[in-house]
């Protein structure tokens, strides 16, 4: 018996490592990885279909889910994770102090349906009562002018969104002060080479984020794994082979990240961040699996659909393929 060939698009990340080198086997399939950039792979798995299994922003995905067209059925393995409270920047000569003050503000976005964005608008309201339409939102590309959207949204009519001017990036903009933000997953490229005027809104992230954590218990999760639907439909087996394989990658990758003798990851601190980790978020602290994640998902998909991004309030087991809700035991 040969087993399916199918291409994986995914990001190059630990927790996926084992599966590319092939440490880890996924039952019944040979897969041709493919390692690309979030940018890259959501633009061609949304609007092309290009993959049999793709990394997905949960985000777009709910999206597909909620209009009644997904062409993927997602697996509870969470790919990428983040506090977003990193990802809010600012003009440090606008006024801007606490969230508060982002009220009136022009605040620069790649995309309005990004799941990082989702996160970050859903927590300036619950958090601090600044709601989207308090904003000016104005799209366009970070570092490449007339980045088109890679899913058309309509945004409710009290939400204010321009486009940015022609051949403008919104990296420029920031560096030159014509919006007074930025809110995205990757940091602009003026933050990261150090302009003396962009910096973040929450200056310490890590403590905003574990007080968060503190009050919440959610680490908010930004993309799933996604099987095209037509295969899962031929062969059922692939979900939770898929859950199966991604989730004893995983181990191995967290098996490695604690053997401390040598460090596996090139950053110093590693032993230090992985006991605060510890002790803030328990021995499992990046779960895969929807048993763990429910009150995650549905503070995202109330966010989602009060955020006028999916036409109606999604449920968590919509998302996700059956047999991936529950497990055999002995
Ligand atoms: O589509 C994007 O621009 C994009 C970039 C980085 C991410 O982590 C992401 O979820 C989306």
């Amino acid at each position: 018996m040969t087993n399916l060939k199918l291409s994986l698009a995914m990001g190059n990340y630990d927790r996926t490592r084992a599966i590319v080198d092939g440490r880890v086997q996924i039952d019944g399939v040979d897969p041709i990885p493919m390692l690309l950039s979030p940018e890259e792979m959501f633009f061609r798995a949304f609007r092309h279909q290009a993959f049999d299994i793709s990394e997905l922003s949960l985000s777009s995905y709910s999206i597909s889910v909620a209009r009644g067209e997904p062409h993927y059925v997602a697996i509870p393995v969470f790919l990428s994770r983040a506090f977003r409270h990193t990802s809010v920047y600012i003009r440090t000569d606008k006024g801007i102090e606490k969230p508060e003050d982002l009220k009136g503000k022009r605040i620069g976005i790649a995309e309005y349906q990004l799941s990082a964005n989702v996160w970050v608008r859903g927590i300036l309201e619950d958090e601090y009562g600044v709601k989207p339409s308090d904003i000016t939102w104005v799209r366009g590309g970070m570092d490449t002018a007339g980045r088109p959207e890679k899913i058309k949204v309509q945004l409710p009519d009290d939400i204010t969104m321009e486009e940015a001017p022609v051949g403008s990036t919104l990296n420029q903009m920031l560096a030159d002060g014509e919006i007074d933000g930025f809110v995205g997953p990757r940091w602009p490229r003026c933050y990261a080479e150090g302009h003396p005027h962009v910096g973040r809104l929450f200056a310490d992230s890590i403590s905003a984020a574990e007080d968060y954590y503190r009050r919440t218990r959610i680490f908010p999760i930004m993309h799933v794994l996604g099987v095209r639907r037509s295969l899962v439909e031929e062969y059922p087996f692939l979900p939770a082979a898929l859950l199966k394989a991604f989730t004893a990658s995983k181990r191995l990758a967290e098996e490695a990240l604690f053997d401390t003798s040598a460090t596996k990851v090139t950053m110093p601190f590693v032993e230090d961040n992985l006991k605060r980790v510890q002790t803030l978020m328990g021995n499992d602290p990046w779960s895969y699996g929807v048993a763990d994640n429910v009150a995650t998902l549905d503070k995202f998909l109330d966010y989602h659909a009060s955020q006028g991004l999916s036409p109606r309030r999604v449920k968590v087991e919509e998302l996700f393929h059956p047999s991936t809700l529950e497990a055999y035991s002995l």
